[in-house]
């Protein structure tokens, strides 16, 4: 079983250093994913492990061999990139078929197995690149970094050209194609709501560093550090001081996992509130202005100004009576995360 490890991996282009320091381990057969913002180094981290840059320092290895020696192309590493990169000039079964020995029946069986695998139909095979949409682009960069049967497969910002729709078709078809063939894998991507859907292992990269790396649920409900917070969804981080197993904040006692006093960043995540019309004269607690509501379909998105926080917070409801300028009544569900960093 595959397991890839970079162990203080530093790698600087002139002056610029792109990363620092990391440590990654990308469990076998598991689909990770490295997220951050533009120039946080998830390119740079990528195109190290597949062998096109060299480190400055520290090690990568893939299943305990030192990959340092071994050029790209012997490291069975599949790399598929934004746009596919397919060769313009080849068809789609010469492209599919590039890395596979030239014996010609089982080419062309194996070709059309991929085809089937990644959801296109043979009759594309003698077209050209520049005669497919760009998902069907992708597929074929995918069928034809599947053909290399990888241990591991790099997929840098694969769908980021991609409208929704078809992004999450794709991305789904991917995940169960990886799964299905137990290739692990390690994506590269900047959108957030995208990592949470495919990692099963997240690496959240800020500045050229791991900011915080783990499974994504525990990565959303209690991250290391306020940045990671906002980063993956939208996030409620208040002032607290702990007392007795609660926090006390601008939004009321809000309970925590700790008892021991102290003062500390509570973070609280939009869908913990819910929002009711304050009735006059009464208070069950902490009291909010509506500021404006945006219709999503299924709920409406509405951005409250709370006494005492300098931002307004975005939350969620189904209620529909809630119109900008009403007062609302505040209601917080479930446990503050105490963010150990902050
Ligand atoms: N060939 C290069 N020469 C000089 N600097 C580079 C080079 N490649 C990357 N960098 C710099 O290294 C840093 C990390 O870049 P990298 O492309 O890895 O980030 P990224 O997270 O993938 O960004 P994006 O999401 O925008 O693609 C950036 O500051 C970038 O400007």
């Amino acid at each position: 079983m595959t397991m890839l490890q970079l162990v203080g991996v530093s790698k600087s282009y002139g002056d610029q250093q792109a990363v620092s320091d990391i440590g990654i381990v990308a469990p076998a057969g598991r689909r990770t994913v490295i997220v951050g913002p533009s120039g946080s180094g998830k390119t740079t981290l990528l195109r190290l492990i597949a062998g096109f840059e060299r480190p400055d320092s520290g090690s990568i290895t893939l299943d305990g061999q030192p990959l340092a020696t071994v050029p790209p192309h012997q490291r069975n590493i599949a790399y598929v990139a934004q746009e596919g990169a397919l060769f313009p000039h080849m068809s789609v079964a010469g492209n599919i078929g590039f890395a596979m020995p030239r014996r010609a029946t089982e080419r062309l069986v194996r070709i059309d197995e991929l085809l089937a695998r990644v959801g296109l139909p043979t009759s594309m095979k003698s077209r050209r690149p520049h005669e497919l949409s760009g998902g069907q682009q992708q597929r074929v960069a995918l069928a034809r970094a599947l053909a290399q049967q990888p241990a591991l497969m790099l997929l840098d910002e694969p769908f980021s050209a991609l409208d929704a729709g078809l992004r999450e078709n794709l991305r789904d078809m991917v995940e169960t194609v990886l799964r299905e063939a137990g290739i692990a894998s390690i994506l590269v991507t900047h959108d957030q709501s995208e990592a949470l859907a495919f990692a099963d292992h997240l690496v959240v990269m800020q500045a050229g560093r791991v900011a915080d790396a783990g499974p994504p649920q525990r990565l959303y409900d209690r991250p290391n550090t306020a940045a990671t917070a906002r980063f993956l969804g939208s996030a409620i981080v208040l002032d607290g001081d702990i007392r007795d197993g609660f926090a006390h904040t601008v939004l009321g006692a809000i309970r925590v996992a700790a008892t021991e006093p102290r003062h500390a960043s509570i973070l609280l995540r939009p869908e913990q509130l819910t929002v009711s019309p304050a009735e006059a004269g009464t208070s069950e607690g902490p009291q909010a202005t509506v500021l404006s509501r945006l219709y999503q379909g299924s709920s409406w998105r509405l951005k409250i100004a709370c006494p005492g926080l300098d931002q307004p917070i975005d939350i969620f409801t189904t209620a529909h009576h809630i119109n900008p300028a009403d007062m609302v009544q505040l209601h917080v569900s479930g446990y503050g995360h105490i963010i150990p960093e902050d």
